[in-house]
């Protein structure tokens, strides 16, 4: 049985034909001297305490979400042994073979919910070590042939759906949006999981993971294992982050850096191709309707208003000419 894709022979063809050979022209530089670093934990706790410890609580996590973008939660109300289910349950789902997982009614879900590398691609800079299954929210009731894995979604979004608006909510009160936005503009069924799987890789050096990029909703809400490999842009340069899987990773979205006017960052992030051992995550992707009205309350706006719908169409549009997401800055006010 082969489980992985045919990531070697793409990647190995990727290398004759692509007329870049690398990640970046300073590739060596990107990878190898990479400061490791633990990003700011909040600890979800102090909010149901003292209004001293709670005022801190949001503070810290407001701090986080505007120097980083990027913070990790401890405390956060999800139990580890259903985190741990879940991660059993995918481990299971991607060790299953290749031609199974790439047959298009896999697990009954819409077609291309399963992918791998980025087949398309004519650059090494954006092939994927990667392999994942992307499932709508709306969609988990409907996977058929794998009840554990369908039951394990249906209780980890129940809890994480939560946990992804009380963090809206807080983080965007200080700039005047409602506490009902989230609720009245975000059906469970709009947002998403991306379950990831990183299979050992040979040329680690030479290929990401996943692509530098940003994340397009609201928040992301990130379970990952031991094993490492995330990095995100500060200030121009690539930090690894240390993993931590008892706490969870949030990182600001493209929507709620708009919401804030720009004073949370929707930071660019990668990941590296893990060496000698598969490297596994869990990603829920917390987004509103499609007809949901993105636009800050503050003066002057950074953005014109946007639909969420308009800002994936200009995504798409995007990548497809350019091979690249040009996001939020496609819709900047020009004063
Ligand atoms: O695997 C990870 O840690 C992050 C994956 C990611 O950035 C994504 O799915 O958007
Ligand atoms: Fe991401």
């Amino acid at each position: 049985m082969e489980i992985d894709p045919p990531l070697c022979e793409t990647f190995d063809k990727l290398v004759r034909t692509s007329p870049i050979k690398t990640l970046d022209h300073d590739q060596n530089l990107l990878i190898d001297k990479v400061d490791e670093f633990e990003l700011p934990v909040i600890d979800l706790s102090h909010l149901n305490l003292g209004p001293q410890e709670k005022e801190k609580c949001v503070e810290d996590m407001v701090d986080a979400a505007t120097k980083w973008g990027f913070f990790q939660i401890v405390n956060h109300g999800i139990p580890q042994e259903m985190l741990e289910t879940v991660k059993d349950e995918e481990k299971k789902v991607f060790h299953q073979d290749f031609a199974k997982k790439a047959d298009e009614k896999f697990l009954n879900l819409s077609a291309n919910s399963y992918r791998w590398g980025n087949p398309a691609t004519t650059l090494v800079s954006r092939f994927l070590w990667h392999e994942s299954l992307h499932v709508s929210v709306s969609e988990i009731s409907k996977i058929k042939g794998n009840d554990g894995l369908r039951f394990s979604l249906e209780e980890f979004t129940d809890t994480v759906a939560k946990l992804a608006e009380r963090i809206s909510v807080i983080l965007s009160a200080s700039f005047g949006v409602e506490s009902s936005f989230f609720q009245e503009n975000c059906p469970t069924g709009c947002s998403y999981l991306r379950l990831n799987r990183y299979p050992p890789c040979p040329v680690s050096s030479k290929v990401y993971g996943f692509i530098p990029h940003t994340d397009s909703g609201i928040l992301t809400i990130v379970y990952q294992d031991g094993v490492g490999g995330l990095q995100l842009m500060k200030d121009g340069r690539w930090f690894s982050v240390k993993p931590n899987p008892t706490a969870l990773i949030v990182n600001v979205g493209d929507l709620l850096e708009a919401l804030s006017n720009g004073v949370y960052r929707s930071i660019r992030h990668r990941v590296l191709a893990p060496g000698g051992v598969e490297r596994l995550s869990l990603a829920y992707f917390y987004c509103p309707s499609f007809d949901a009205v993105i636009q800050s309350c503050s003066e002057p706006p950074k953005y014109k208003k946007f639909s969420f719908g308009e800002y994936m169409l200009q995504i798409g549009k995007d990548v497809r000419a350019t091979g690249d997401k040009v996001g939020l800055s496609r819709f900047l006010n020009v004063l």
